[in-house]
Formats: C-alpha cells, structure tokens, sequence
C-alpha cells in the first residue's frame, strides 16, 4: 500500500493499457456480481474523459445481471448528450451497449441552462441507489477527480462530510459548468478504483502525496483505493 496522512492505497503496474482494461473490468464485473449476490440491486460509478473508454468497452460484454445494475456518472459537463465533450455520450457509446445496455442509466444532465435548475430532481433519482457498490475514478493532471478541482466555487461544500450527494461545480480549468457526485458519495463507495495512464499522471499522484484535499482533490477519495496504472 502507498500513501501517507492517512491516504492508503494499492498501486497496481499493468504491462499496457488494454491488459489494464482487461483485468479492470473484469474486477469490477466481478464486484457487482458480488454485491448482486446479497442485495437487489448494485450501483456503478464511471468517470468522462479520455481514459475510461477501454474499460467501458470490456466491460459492457460481462456477464451479469445489468438489469439490477443502476450506473451513473461521477461527474458530467454541463452540455448536451450532443456535444462531443459530454461524458453521458461516451457511456452511451461504449458502456451502455451490449450486455450493459440492460442497465438502469441514471443521469446527471438533464435539459436547462444551468446545472442548479434540474439538481434535486436529478439527485432525488440517486439516492436510493446509494451508496454506490463500485467506483471508477479518473483523475485529471491538476489533482482534480470527478468534477472536484482545486480552486472551483463550491469546493469546500462537496469536500465536507455533510456534502449533499450533488453539486453543481465551476471551475477555472474547465470551459463549461459541472455537476459532479460530491467526495462523502464517491468516497463512500465499497470498491474504489482509479485510471491513470502515462508517467506524467502517475508523478501527479507522487505530488499529491502529503497535501490537503483542498489541493488535491484526489486525497479525497483515495484511502483505500485501487490505483491501476499502465504507460
Ligand atoms: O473532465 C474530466 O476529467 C477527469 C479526468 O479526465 P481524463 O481525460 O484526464 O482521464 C475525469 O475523471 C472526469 O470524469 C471528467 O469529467
């Protein structure tokens, strides 16, 4: 295990990035069966961005029963499933598709200028899903997981243990509002899992050893986590 502070967790060293996908997604299958085995239904977590889209694309042919699986996004742009920067896109793409398009999709967008307009109907729908079974996290070169990044506006309120399960989130390294599932949610996950890719995010993750979450987001919702790595 690695870290400090109070941050433990595993790092895992995969020869390339597909064998990474590989072995992740047949983790996480192998966690929603387990969850599935004592309880109705599991809730899954996945991150947007460049580097889940290997995982979703193994993933989506487990075989499970996906129609008491709820998955959800960690976080979402505030754009349309239209646009290419839309996280809801990509798992729609390559999620939710072949086995795994028998999931429930719970989203965290919904048509309206701003993201504070349709928030408690959109986190009213996730709540009875909670807590979330399993987690994929990514992480962003800035510290920032989810939609949490360091120096954001509501900051503080979505690191605090009274955290509501949403939050709406701006930013200034990022050109569109957010929402994002606050850190108590993603933290509160049984089964924890962050990709990273490459030698420059696996020296932020050695930077972010040691500070407060209020700098590193990531610190956050670490403890205890899996870190899968490949170059
Ligand atoms: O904007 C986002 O960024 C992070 C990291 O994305 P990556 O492209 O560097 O992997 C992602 O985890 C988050 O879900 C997304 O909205």
């Amino acid at each position: 295990m690695e870290g400090d502070q109070g941050v433990s967790y595993e790092f895992r060293t995969y020869p390339d990035r597909e064998m990474l996908a590989m072995d992740l997604a047949n983790q996480i299958a192998g966690e929603l069966r387990a969850a599935l085995s004592h309880q109705d239904r599991a809730a899954l977590a996945v991150p947007g961005g460049t580097s889940p889209g290997p995982v979703f694309d193994a993933l989506c042919a487990a075989d499970l029963d996906w129609d008491r699986v709820d998955v959800l996004l960690t976080d979402e742009r505030w754009v349309p499933e239209s646009s290419e920067r839309s996280n809801t896109r990509l798992l729609r793409e390559r999620l939710l598709v072949e086995r795994a398009a028998a999931a429930r999709y719970l989203p965290l967008y919904a048509e309206a200028a701003e993201p504070e307009e349709r928030l408690a109907e959109l986190a009213g729908a996730i709540a009875p899903a909670l807590p979330l079974a399993v987690v994929m996290l990514g992480m962003g070169a800035d510290m920032h997981t989810a939609s949490i990044f360091p120096g954001a506006d509501k900051l503080d309120e979505a690191l605090h243990d009274e955290a509501p399960i949403l939050l709406p989130m701006r930013a200034p390294g990022a050109p569109e509002p957010r929402i994002t599932l606050s850190a108590p949610v993603l933290d509160g996950a049984l089964k924890k899992h962050l990709v990273i890719y490459g030698h420059d995010k696996r020296d932020v993750l050695e930077k972010a050893k040691g500070l407060a979450p209020t700098e590193a987001p990531i610190n956050a919702v670490l403890d205890e986590a899996v870190v899968h790595w490949a170059e």
